[in-house]
């Protein structure tokens, strides 16, 4: 479980985060939508503990994170998976090794694990790629196989789809909900997109100024497995 207790984030004049109370238990799927400034960065990055708090606490599993070593931290974060609009991939390496990185970092060799990895996210006849030779949708799609590496509690996607088409967005929040269903961490799902918000979360926290202004239950959309072409899409879009 995961809380934040009247936490607040300064920097310098700037009031970041304000305030801010709430608990995610685990297996939840949060969105939090808000314009641009309005905090959400900054909630990710107390969340993922690159951050601490001005003032209140943050507790993972009942643990305030400030009584935490720095060893302790690191430790934590390695069941944290982070996914970036831009991907963060690094383009001198390819598929294969970039989603191998977070183990090699931990001086572990997992190669059956980055074979499944690659395939859970439909990107194993790719392994051989450099990150400029894919589409955005696939970079996004190797980034979240690569967060994944390390089994994650927690999956905290910062505007994870807003750099991508109607398509791939899709692609990728059907993902999203796959490693929801087989791996169950708890997702945190960032973005000024709120159809996009909607089409997955049950939860929804609603940003302003620093602030968590609201809250709403939501009825993310059903995943069938049909598989439609584009034009069987845009056909049934505009028929609704
Ligand atoms: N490291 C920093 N130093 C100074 N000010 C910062 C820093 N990080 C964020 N801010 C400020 O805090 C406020 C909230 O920023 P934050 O990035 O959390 O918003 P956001 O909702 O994620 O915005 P966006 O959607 O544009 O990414 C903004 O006014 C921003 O300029």
């Amino acid at each position: 479980m995961l809380e934040m207790i009247n936490v607040s984030k300064s920097y310098g004049e700037i009031k970041a985060l304000r305030e801010t109370t709430f608990s995610v238990q685990p297996g939840e799927i949060v969105g939090i939508v808000g314009k641009s400034g309005s905090g959400k960065t900054t909630l990710l990055r107390l969340l993922n503990l690159m951050e601490q708090p001005s003032s209140g606490k943050v507790l993972i599993d009942g643990v305030d994170v400030q009584t935490l070593s720095k060893k302790n931290i690191r430790q934590r974060q390695q069941h944290m998976g982070m996914i970036f609009q831009n991907y963060n991939l690094l383009e001198n390496l390819k598929v294969y090794d970039n989603v191998a990185l977070p183990l090699k970092l931990l001086k572990k060799q997992q190669p059956e694990k980055i074979q499944s990895l690659l395939e859970f996210v439909g990107m194993e006849h790719k392994a051989k790629s450099y990150p400029s030779q894919l589409s955005g949708g696939e970079k996004q799609r190797v980034s979240i196989a690569r967060a994944l590496s390390r089994d994650p509690k927690f999956l905290l996607c910062d505007e994870a789809t807003s750099s991508l088409d109607e398509e791939n967005t899709e692609a990728v929040v059907r993902l999203l909900y796959k490693t929801h269903q087989e791996l169950k961490p708890i997702i945190f799902f960032v973005s000024h997109e709120l159809e996009t918000v909607k089409s997955l979360c049950e939860r929804i926290l609603v940003m302003e100024n620093g602030q968590l202004v609201g809250e709403f239950k939501n009825n993310p959309r059903k995943f069938s497995d049909e598989k439609l072409s584009y034009l069987e899409k845009v056909e049934r879009s505009l028929s609704l």
